[in-house]
C-alpha cells in the first residue's frame, strides 16, 4: 500500500443471514480523490460504508485508514473521517448552530476554536441566515446543507458523502456538489456513494461501479466507458430514407441498431473511431439531405447495462 492510500478494503464481506450484502469487495481510495461508489439501491453502498467507518461488524476482511488497521475503537482514526449520513441525523431540539456545534464538540473540545469551526461550517454550507432555526423549519435541502455542516465541522482529512442529494431540490444539488468539490480542492479526500450517474460522473476522478455487493468494473469515467463496446447514440435530423439506405447503415460495421422516426434517423454505435463520419457518408452517397446532427457519448448506466444486463435506474 502507498504512503499516500487514505482508505484500503481488502477482501470485504458483510453478510445479512443468507444475503451477502457485500461480497469480497477490494477498494483503494489515495490521497485527494474523489471517490464515487455507483450502484443501484440495494447494491451494498452504505453497507461498505458503514464497515469503512466501524460501526458494523464483518465477516472477513480488513480495512485501513490513513495506513493503519482501522477498529471499532479506533478513535483517533475516526476523528479524522467525516460523515455525512444518507438520512439527515440531527436533533431537532437544537437549533442549527447548536446542531452544527455539537458534533464540533465530539471532535474539538476548545471553544473558542470551535466557535471559528462552527462558523465556517455555516459558512461554507450557505446556511447563516437560520443559524437560530429548528431543522424542522428547514426545506429538504437546507436540512441536508446541515447534515454537510455536522460532518465536516470540524475539518476532517477524509469526507464520506453517502447519497447526499436524493430528494433534493436541483439549487440545493449544485450547491451540495460544488461544496464536495470545494473541500476537495481544499484537501480532504471524498468518498461520494450515488445511484445517479451524472453527478458521479460530473464530480469523481475515479469510480467504482458495484452491484449485488461486488465492484463489477472501476476507473475513472472515461475509462470505464472505454471498457465496454457501447458507442454513441447518434441522432440525425433528415428527410425520409428509402428502406435500401436504412439497411445500408445498419449493415455498417459500427452500427447495432438503426430506425427513422419523426423526422430523426436514430443510431445506436458500437464504439469506433469515425462511426458520424461513415453515417453520414452513406446519408450524402445515396441524397439524403439532413441537417441537425446530434451525438450523445455513451453513459456510466451504458456501462452498468453492458456488463450486469440491468439499468442503474438512475432517476437523476
Ligand atoms: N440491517 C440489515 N439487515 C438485513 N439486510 C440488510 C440490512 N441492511 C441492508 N440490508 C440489505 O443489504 C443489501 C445492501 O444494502 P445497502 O443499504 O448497503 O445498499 P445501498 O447500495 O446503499 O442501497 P440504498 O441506496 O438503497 O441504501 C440490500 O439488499 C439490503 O436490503
Amino acid at each position: 500500500m502507498s504512503a499516500s492510500t487514505i482508505v484500503s478494503v481488502d477482501n470485504l464481506v458483510k453478510r445479512y443471514g443468507s444475503l451477502t450484502a457485500v461480497d469480497h469487495l477490494t477498494l483503494n481510495i489515495g490521497e485527494g480523490e474523489v471517490f464515487g461508489l455507483l450502484g443501484p439501491n440495494g447494491s451494498g453502498k452504505t453497507t461498505t460504508i458503514n464497515c469503512i467507518l466501524q460501526l458494523l461488524s464483518y465477516d472477513h476482511g480488513q480495512v485501513e485508514l490513513f495506513g493503519r488497521r482501522a477498529t471499532p475503537t479506533s478513535y483517533d482514526l475516526k476523528r479524522r473521517v467525516g460523515v455525512v449520513p444518507q438520512e439527515v441525523a440531527v436533533f431537532n431540539e437544537l437549533s442549527v448552530r447548536e446542531n452544527v456545534d455539537a458534533f464540533c464538540a465530539l471532535y474539538v473540545s476548545d471553544r473558542a476554536r470551535r466557535r471559528q469551526l462552527v462558523d465556517e461550517a455555516i459558512d461554507f454550507v450557505g446556511i447563516g441566515d437560520f443559524e437560530k432555526f429548528r431543522p424542522s423549519k428547514l426545506s429538504g435541502g437546507l436540512r441536508r446543507r446541515l447534515n454537510i455542516a455536522c460532518g465536516i465541522a470540524h475539518k476532517p482529512e477524509l469526507i464520506i458523502f453517502d447519497e447526499p442529494t436524493v430528494a433534493v431540490d436541483p439549487q440545493s444539488r449544485n450547491a451540495i456538489l460544488e461544496g464536495i468539490q470545494r473541500l476537495n480542492r481544499e484537501g480532504a479526500t471524498i468518498i461520494y456513494t450515488s445511484h445517479y450517474m451524472e453527478e458521479i460522473e460530473q464530480i469523481c476522478t475515479r469510480i467504482s461501479i458495484m452491484d449485488a455487493g461486488r465492484t463489477v468494473a472501476s476507473g475513472t469515467a472515461d475509462e470505464l466507458k472505454s471498457m465496454v463496446g457501447t458507442g454513441e447514440k447518434i441522432n440525425v435530423g433528415c428527410s425520409v430514407p428509402d428502406e435500401a439506405t436504412l439497411e445500408a447503415v445498419r449493415s455498417l460495421s459500427c452500427v447495432r441498431a438503426a430506425a427513422y422516426a419523426s423526422g430523426h434517423l436514430l443510431v445506436e454505435c458500437l464504439a469506433g473511431d469515425h462511426n458520424l463520419s461513415d453515417i453520414l457518408g452513406v446519408l450524402r452517397d445515396r441524397g439524403v439531405s439532413y441537417g441537425r446532427v446530434l451525438s450523445e457519448p455513451p453513459t456510466l448506466n451504458d456501462v452498468f447495462l453492458e456488463i450486469t444486463g440491468r439499468e442503474l435506474r438512475d432517476e437523476a
